[in-house]
């Protein structure tokens, strides 16, 4: 398939969005969340050689949400490596961002990094060697570093907000502490694992900091510029593909066929392995707590670039 324009592509795909009447709903639940207009749209695609094509709001700073659970994840395995996966497992939960069901039956070991308790057991271990404010810090260098952008913040009103009405994950912590599955008091935990969903990013910051998944491990092609290893690149986007999307993951594989990771802010990060980092922001969900115009766009998106990872007419 010829690669046709990107810049005519993003275009064409925020003008065929903004026609879509099914925008999905605003998350109510994180009450600052629930003031973000629906009629946001973004888009940025960077390609592996760091050409940047751009739509709508891709300037504009959302909050990433459970987006942020791919870079908690990068930095603790680079804390304590594979041992990690003694306390959170690699599978698909087939249930909601935020269900605490399967945790009785598993022992207090998540499913998977990227729905709430994983990543609120990842948030634990990565206050296994700091204190909370220390690795804020070290989180947000790291997001500094992966982006080239030191202007990138938490939104503090946002992990306030969270942290009022946080009753969910507060009874997922418990839950798992109950199993000796986190170390930290509930309190210190949630503390650093709402202050890592406030992170406020734009589409092209976002796509920016995807590109070392997008690469290989590097921040560039052909350079030494390593983040983490090529095999620890490979599997984190396993995991995107199998579980960013919770119980929607296997519909957006389906359809989009990306690993990509959702956050309720309305985010999408997607990468094709070796060709682009793609971010994409349309506030709305569907039932899934996914951005229903982001999944869309992106399903346009490899219908006119054919960049599915499962396509087979190269
Ligand atoms: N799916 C999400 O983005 C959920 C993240 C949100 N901070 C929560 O804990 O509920």
């Amino acid at each position: 398939m010829k690669q046709p324009d990107l810049q005519i592509v993003v275009d064409q795909i925020a003008d065929e969005m903004a026609q879509q009447s099914e925008r999905g709903v605003v998350a109510d639940y994180i009450p600052t969340l629930a003031s973000v207009s629906p009629s946001h749209f973004g888009m940025t695609i960077i390609d592996h050689d760091g050409n940047c094509y751009m739509s709508g709001d891709a300037d504009v700073a959302f909050s990433i949400q459970s987006i942020s659970k791919v870079f908690s994840l990068t930095m603790a395995l680079g804390f304590v490596g594979d041992g990690l996966w003694s306390r959170v497992g690699r599978e698909p939960s087939g249930s909601a961002f935020n269900s605490i069901v399967q945790l009785e039956w598993e022992q207090g070991i998540p499913r998977n990094p990227f729905i709430n308790a994983g990543a609120i057991v990842v948030a634990d271990i990565l206050l296994g060697r700091y204190e909370p404010r220390e690795i804020l810090g070290e989180f947000l260098r790291f997001m500094h570093t992966v982006t080239g952008d030191d202007t990138i913040t938490i939104d503090e009103a946002v992990a306030k907000s969270e942290n009022e009405t946080g009753f969910r994950n507060r009874a997922l912590a418990n839950y798992m502490r109950a199993y000796g599955n986190i170390e930290n008091t509930v309190e210190r935990n949630l503390g650093v694992y709402f202050h890592l969903c406030s992170l406020s990013m734009s589409c092209h910051q976002l796509a920016s900091a995807g590109r070392y998944l997008m690469c290989g491990g590097r921040r560039a092609p052909g350079t030494s510029d390593t983040i983490i290893s090529q095999q620890r690149a490979k599997r984190i986007l396993a995991l995107m593909m199998m579980c960013g999307h919770y119980d929607g993951s296997g519909e957006f594989a389906y359809r989009v066929g990306l690993p990509g990771k959702s956050g309720v802010g309305g985010g999408i990060l997607a990468i094709a392995p070796g060709i682009a980092s793609i971010a994409v922001w349309f506030p709305g969900l569907n039932s899934q707590g996914n951005s229903q115009l982001g999944s869309n766009a992106l399903e346009r998106l490899v219908e006119l670039t054919g960049w599915s990872v499962f396509r087979t007419d190269q």
